[in-house]
């Protein structure tokens, strides 16, 4: 592929949160993108354009006219680059509609959450190079097709020609990204910091309140820590994503709160509303991602013969909210109690 990345075209299958955005950066470094999505993102995109707004203050506005988004597949083996975004139970369903439609040449990215969706990927599309990635930030939709950037972090790009003509675009227009070697690595380390998903959804708390919360943070360091212990136990290190090493991320969560507040000022730079990707989908009734975040560790353990009672028992907790349609809004001190019997 000796061609530009202005002559490629990009295709965004999965046009939410994180495809809007990273796709709408994208579009405006000046990249012919195309998006694949919903109509009800369709319908806002028609009605008033693509909004992009950061925690810092940047605004974009891409023109109706000048957002190519379409729901179903059609011009998708046109594409050169596609950024897969659906949420991690759609990516059988979305590869297995890919295969035989995209081009062989056509080079697919993961930005999903979860360490297991490019092998999927992978799977269904033999021919196909497929990358992992990882987004460490959040991005919420709020009125329309108004995408918000609400935290700091980068996005990771596993090692690749054009990979590095994507970080290099991204950066151009003030979205920190980056390549990387090692992405069995960061998508571990980005997982510990997914632990904090389900949480989200069991506290209904605003992620940063329910970070201000101790026993909420104790409740995480435990499911950090049990985390590690398998990792460790598999050989796996998992990378510093973020401003703590994996080693200090609990110890950090169990700080008394005038002191995280200080040592962990730059975790809690978060927009007062921002809440996790999962507790999204509770609100809009569809699938959670449990399996794929807390139940990669089950999966994990259980190849090295490790016991993971706290992921367990939050998976159990979570389910029981999606069946329910609705968070427990369970007390801090009360989750606690719950995963230390
Ligand atoms: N939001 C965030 O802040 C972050 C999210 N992530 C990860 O990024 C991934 C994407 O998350 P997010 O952007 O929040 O998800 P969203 O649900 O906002 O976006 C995914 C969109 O893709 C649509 N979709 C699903 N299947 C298809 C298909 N076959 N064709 C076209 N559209 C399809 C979904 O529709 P439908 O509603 O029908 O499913 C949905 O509108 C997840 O793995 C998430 O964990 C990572 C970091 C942060
Ligand atoms: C950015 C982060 C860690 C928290 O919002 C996330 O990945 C998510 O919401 O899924």
């Amino acid at each position: 592929m000796a061609k530009t990345i202005d002559e490629l075209l990009i295709g965004v299958l999965g046009a939410g949160s994180i495809g809007c955005f990273v796709g709408g950066s994208l579009q405006e470094s000046g990249c012919p993108v195309r998006y694949f999505g919903r109509e009800h993102v369709a319908s806002d995109v028609r009605s008033g354009g693509l909004r992009l707004t950061s925690h810092d203050g940047q605004a974009t506005d891409l023109a109706a006219e000048a957002v190519d988004f379409r729901t179903d597949l059609s011009g998708l083996e046109e594409c050169n680059i596609l950024l897969v975004c659906v949420k991690s139970p759609a990516t059988e369903v979305t590869a297995d509609a890919l295969a035989g439609v995209i081009r062989p040449d056509t080079v697919v990215i993961s930005l999903q959450n979860g360490v297991a969706n490019t092998d999927v990927l992978k799977s269904r599309l033999p021919y196909n190079t497929v990358l992992a990635g990882m987004v460490a930030f959040n991005v919420a939709r709020l009125e329309g097709a108004h995408f918000h950037l609400g935290t700091d972090g980068e996005i990771y790009i596993e090692d690749h020609p054009v990979a590095r003509m994507l970080v290099d675009r991204l950066n151009a227009v003030g979205v920190s990204a980056k390549t990387s070697p090692d992405m069995k690595a960061v998508l571990w380390g980005k997982l510990l910091l997914n632990l904090n998903n389900g949480l989200n959804v069991l506290s209904d708390m605003p992620l940063r309140r329910q970070l201000l919360d101790r026993d909420y943070r104790r409740a995480l360091a435990l499911l950090v820590e049990e985390t590690l212990g398998v990792l460790k136990a598999a050989g796996v290190s998992p990378a510093k994503i973020g401003k703590a090493p994996p080693g200090l991320i609990a110890p950090i969560l169990r700080l008394p709160n005038w002191l995280f507040e200080r040592v962990a000022a730059s975790m809690l730079k978060i927009d007062d509303k921002a809440r996790s990707s999962m507790r999204d989908d509770l609100d809009r009734g569809r699938k959670s991602e449990i399996a794929f975040i807390n139940g990669a560790v089950v999966e994990l353990a259980a190849k090295v013969n490790a016991s993971v009672p706290v992921n367990a028992a939050i998976i159990a907790l979570v389910e029981d909210a999606f069946a329910k349609g609705q968070s427990p809004a369970l007390e801090g001190r009360d989750l606690l109690k719950r995963l230390q019997r």
